[in-house]
């Protein structure tokens, strides 16, 4: 790698611009369907594989090598910054994120500590310094927004429901305001610390906001939103936004200052863009539709790409995260396609 010369289609796609063809990458494109990974993951803890950068770095890079996929996303977790701040967090294989002290009430939102990247993950920023000089596709840096972090601090782990998220959030005004802000603080500290140490572009998760209706959105997460995207304009690096089952929110979305929007496989392209969806859209095979016959997966794929390049600024990539009984031989097959059939309809075949 290094030598190639750097492949900016994800970029451009990210800002609105023509592409000869339609990039592609994957969420948890590195991961347990890969042996490769499974193999680093037996002798390390997942934090551990965070903490030494040369890890960090190849486990990245993997999918970029194996699959050709268009850009690289940093392999961390949400869930990174909030060791430092006072959160007692592991992640279990299978489980995800666990974490020991809840937050319970305002007292537990006032002791949590301001997260300083340097400081705390020196060795993810050393990463992206080192991604950087070896990549030749851009480098995504990512951070979970704030009401998705807060849902696994309230609730203590992963939820259906999310019912003691929102009780707080409906119950202690004061208290949840406080804790959007702490954790907007923290979100925009490790995004603006990623891009300084070399990261293209930056993705905001807000994997379970979904679970609000508009009206609360629009209440209680928009304003943090605003504010994180607003500051995040000075990197001068395109950003993308994803949750998962937030299509009736896609109107809040689009009044946002961010450049992209991520699209679980619930909401079609073309059912965006009839509402009047501006910005770029990435998305959004259904990843279960992964283990379905080649031959579905093709038809769908077609019928997504077809939708998306209705538009300049459209990235191919699935509905969620890649689940780990996929196939590497899938995901090559996948983005090959994407590759050649989106290659051949620009030039007019
Ligand atoms: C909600 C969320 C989390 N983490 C993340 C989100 C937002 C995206 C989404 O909605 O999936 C984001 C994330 N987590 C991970 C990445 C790395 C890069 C990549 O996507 O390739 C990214 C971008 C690694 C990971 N994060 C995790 C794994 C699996 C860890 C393992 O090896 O056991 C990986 C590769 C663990 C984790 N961490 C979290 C969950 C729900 C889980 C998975 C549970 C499971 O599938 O076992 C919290």
């Amino acid at each position: 790698m290094g030598d190639q010369p750097f492949n900016d289609t994800f970029l451009r796609a990210c800002r609105g611009e023509p592409t000869p063809y339609v990039p592609v990458w994957y969420m948890r494109q590195a991961g347990r369907y890969q042996p490769e990974y499974l193999n680093i993951r037996e002798k390390y803890s997942f934090f551990e594989m965070n903490q030494i950068p040369e890890v960090c770095a190849e486990v990245t890079r993997l999918p970029v090598e194996q699959l050709s996929v268009d850009a690289a996303i940093l392999f961390a977790d949400i869930m990174t910054p909030l060791k430092p701040i006072g959160i007692d967090v592991e992640i279990e294989s299978g489980t995800g994120p666990v974490i020991a002290n809840p937050i319970r009430s305002p007292k537990d939102v006032e002791q949590l500590r301001p997260f300083h990247p340097e400081e705390h993950v020196p060795y993810i920023l050393e990463a992206v310094g080192m991604l950087r000089e070896q990549l030749s596709v851009p480098l995504i840096g990512f951070a979970g927004a704030p009401f998705t972090l807060a849902s696994y601090m309230i609730e203590g782990g992963p939820s259906k429901n999310y019912h003691k998220t929102k009780a707080f959030m409906y119950t202690e005004h004061d208290g949840w305001q406080a804790l959007m802000q702490k954790l907007g603080n923290v979100t925009i500290a490790y995004l603006k610390a990623q891009v300084s140490a070399g990261a293209h572009a930056v993705k905001v998760f807000d994997s379970w906001v979904g679970a609000l209706n508009a009206d609360d959105y629009r209440i209680y997460i928009a304003p943090v939103m605003e504010y994180i995207f607003d500051t995040l304009r000075e990197t001068g690096v395109p950003t993308i936004y994803f949750g998962v089952g937030a299509g009736h929110l896609l109107d809040e979305w689009n009044r946002l200052p961010v450049d992209v929007l991520g699209l679980d496989w619930r909401t079609s392209i073309r059912a965006a863009r009839k509402r009047g969806i501006t910005k770029s859209l990435q998305g959004n095979l259904d990843p279960s539709l992964l283990l379905a016959p080649w031959d579905m997966i093709e038809e769908r794929a077609k019928q997504i790409l077809d939708e998306g390049m209705e538009h300049p600024g459209y990235i191919f990539n699935l509905g969620h995260g890649i689940f780990p009984d996929v196939k590497v031989e899938t995901m090559q097959k996948l983005t090959h396609f994407v590759h050649e059939y989106s290659a051949n309809k620009s030039i007019g075949h």
